[in-house]
């Protein structure tokens, strides 16, 4: 990271446009460091990815692009080269958004020939190297996609814990469980598990969850786990039991959500009626937790646990 933090560096004075690729998630968290005491000037623009942008709108934002490099270049003719450079802390999506750039662009200037491709992947850090990539021409201009980098140190502990919820760190480095928890307790104080309400009420097969968590022996639970469930989570009536887990539990505890104490309880009771829905048969009980973690975490990061912006943003932004 150093060495590409001193790659980067050194490219800012040469480029035309600088584009800071931030997580909508976590706007504020995902700030790049680098950049933090950069001059404010119309060198730089901040993308939040992760809305999971349509193609419209990534049409759009090439458009955007380049009416700012003709603007940044003050000159309307197609006799220059001009380059945007992405930087980011790791995944927020540079190489992804690049690629898109590079694919619209290419397209719209009806240009042939292969494709490049910049790596993307789910893993924080696999962007090694700088790359260039075409996204317009008359007048050229390219896209460099850079490593995605960190500050050295993140002493924050919720910061860190916001990071690796969003995956731009991993999660080892909070620990799974730990980070499984963090997103419950900012589930559980959201409104978002308000929408499952009618899943609740829905036929429930005869029986509350706390029955079936209680009278479900571990080799019932092993046997029905084989037969009907070979890929659990990925399965939508996976998804319902959780969302219909969660809505019971928040909806009938009878604590304090603003107590710490209270909020822990919740948790607790949250991962053993999870262990059911996500059908984890009984083994020793850190690696069922860490089995349930797993798995909640997979499915907020696919966007089926709703959407959180985990910042607490000003109110005029919001
Ligand atoms: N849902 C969603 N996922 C996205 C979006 N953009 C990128 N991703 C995913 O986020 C992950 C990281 O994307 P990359 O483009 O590799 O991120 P990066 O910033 O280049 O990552 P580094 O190599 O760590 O610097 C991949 O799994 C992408 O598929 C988006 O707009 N919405």
């Amino acid at each position: 990271m150093a060495a590409a933090s001193r790659a980067v560096a050194e490219r800012i004075p040469l480029v035309d446009l600088i584009l800071e690729v931030r997580d909508a998630r976590i706007p504020l968290s995902s700030e790049y460091d680098q950049l933090r005491n950069f001059p404010s000037s119309s060198k730089r623009i901040i993308v939040l990815n992760k809305m999971d942008l349509a193609n419209r709108s990534e049409i759009k934002c090439l458009k955007f692009l380049q009416a700012q490099v003709k603007e940044v270049k003050k000159i309307d003719h197609s006799s220059y080269t001009a380059t945007i450079m992405l930087v980011g802390i790791p995944n927020v999506g540079k190489s992804a958004l690049a690629n898109s750039l590079h694919q619209i662009g290419r397209i719209s200037a009806a240009e042939k020939g292969k494709l490049k491709r910049a790596t993307v992947s789910p893993i924080p850090g696999e962007t090694r190297d700088i790359s260039s990539l075409k996204i317009g021409s008359h007048p050229n201009v390219y896209v460099l996609d850079t490593p995605g980098i960190l500050p050295p140190d993140i002493l924050d502990v919720e910061v860190c814990s916001k990071l690796a919820l969003t995956g731009a760190i991993k999660d080892c480095l909070v620990g799974e469980k730990e980070l499984a928890q963090y997103f419950l307790s900012i589930l559980n104080r959201s409104d978002e598990y308000k929408k499952w309400e009618k899943l609740s009420t829905e036929e429930n097969e005869g029986s509350t969850i706390d029955q079936r968590v209680g009278c479900l022996g571990s080799s019932e639970l092993d046997t029905r786990q084989k037969r009907q469930y070979p890929t659990d989570h990925t399965q939508d009536f996976v998804v319902r039991e959780v969302r219909r887990a969660l809505f019971e539990t928040i909806s009938s505890f009878p604590g304090s959500l603003e107590k710490e104490k209270d909020l822990s309880r919740l948790i607790e009771t949250q991962f053993t009626v999870l262990r059911e829905a996500f059908r984890v048969a009984s083994e020793s009980g850190e690696d069922v937790e860490n089995k349930v973690a797993a798995k909640l975490l997979n499915l907020y990061r696919t966007g089926r646990l709703g959407h959180y912006t985990l910042d607490s943003l000003p109110r005029n932004i919001q």
